[in-house]
């Protein structure tokens, strides 16, 4: 009898959050029309998103150092335009996000220009060098902030004022999983991807009331040529700790990131550990749905336990390698 009267309790509670959400909930964007502009969108994640967005009745801007690839993505990205009318232009900008910034800031005005005000930026220009701290290179720290920090506060930087004069706009930044925990191989790749979380907590404080909002992507081990390559030369441990996670598709993370961006949602996080590392680690971050609020209040003490166990794989993981390591070194010696 108790246990109907909490369930039916429990069910209202839940109701009357879902009714009540849309007073906190950022208003809904539409991607057809908008001109949403991609940084790193000649490859992986950042491409698959282009071809989303253009499915969807977006003009997008690809941006990347390579023009090259930049034009063979066009090409591809451009296949799935969906009006004929010529409105919906798919265009590239060739420079490297991390270097001068009045040229990046020129660059991105000309691509405002010829397709209108950015209505959605996403910064997923990225890389990674994994690697022990202490046999990364020091050069390697300053290219990670470099590339996967800098070039996002380029981009912003350039189009922000624009989004706070229109009244609207949605900034997008790419972190990882890695920007959520820190671990093996990752001093200098998740270090830059924490940076952007700091970065994106105090701009959507001072944005918010110019009705732009900003989305914080973690996607977890994604299938790209960016991850083809990082594969070469991430440490066993590294791999052992990151597939815990699973592998996903681009297609499937850039689905996710595209359906939270509309929506306004602040984090942006897939899969079930996705969920669960997003409601342990929230934090002081902005709240854009009460459900969400509700979730975090309930769960985070349950994922700390949670979290516990996984650490305690994570560090089994690195004793058992270090072990191997050294037991086929002394077989070698001896040989
Ligand atoms: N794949 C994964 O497992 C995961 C990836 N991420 C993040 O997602 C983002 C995309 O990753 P992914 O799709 O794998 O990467 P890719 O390596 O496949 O693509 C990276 C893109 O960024 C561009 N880029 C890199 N450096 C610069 C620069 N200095 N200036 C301008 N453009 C640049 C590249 O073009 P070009 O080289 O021509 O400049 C390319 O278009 C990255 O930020 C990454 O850290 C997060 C979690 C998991
Ligand atoms: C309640 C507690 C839940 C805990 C879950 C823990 C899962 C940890 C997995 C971390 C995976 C990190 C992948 C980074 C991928 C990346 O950024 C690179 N591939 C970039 O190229």
């Amino acid at each position: 009898m108790w246990g109907w009267i909490a369930l039916a309790v429990f069910i209202v509670f839940i109701i009357v959050l879902y009714l009540l959400s849309p007073l906190i909930s950022p208003p809904q964007i539409n991607l057809k029309d908008a001109h949403v502009l991609i940084t790193g969108g000649s490859s992986g994640i950042g491409k698959a998103l282009a071809i989303q967005a253009v499915q969807q009745g977006s003009k997008v801007t690809l941006l990347a150092r390579d023009k090259l690839k930049l034009e063979e993505a066009k090409k591809e990205i451009q296949k799935y335009v969906i009006e004929d009318d010529c409105e919906q232009r798919v265009q590239t900008v060739s420079v490297d996000l991390s270097g001068d910034y009045q040229l990046v800031e020129s660059l991105l005005h000309n691509a405002e220009s010829s397709l209108g005000g950015v209505d959605i930026l996403i910064n997923c220009a990225g890389t990674s060098s994994p690697g022990r701290f202490d046999e990364l290179p020091v050069s390697e720290f300053r290219k990670m902030m470099e590339i996967n920090y800098i070039s996002a506060v380029h981009a912003t930087r350039a189009l922000l004022p624009g989004m706070k004069e229109r009244g609207r706009g949605r900034i997008v930044f790419v972190s990882s999983q890695a920007g959520q925990l820190g671990l093996f191989g990752f001093s200098a790749y998740s270090a830059s991807k924490f940076a952007l979380r700091g970065l994106a907590e105090a701009l959507q404080m001072e944005v918010k009331p110019y009705n732009v909002y900003l989305t914080l992507a973690f996607p977890a081990d994604t299938n790209t040529p960016g991850f083809q390559e990082e594969q070469k030369s991430k440490p066993l441990e590294t791999k052992l700790i990151s597939e815990t996670s699973g592998l996903f598709s681009a297609e499937n993370v850039a689905s996710i990131i595209l359906a939270d961006t509309v929506r306004g949602r602040f984090f942006s996080s897939m899969g079930l550990d996705g969920i669960m590392l997003s409601c342990l680690t929230c934090g002081f971050s902005p709240v854009t749905s009460l459900m969400e609020a509700t979730q975090q209040v309930v769960t985070m003490g349950i994922f700390r336990i949670i979290s516990l166990f996984y650490l305690d794989h994570f560090d089994r993981i690195v004793r058992r390698c270090k072990l191997d390591r050294e037991t086929r070194n002394s077989e070698k010696k001896k040989i």
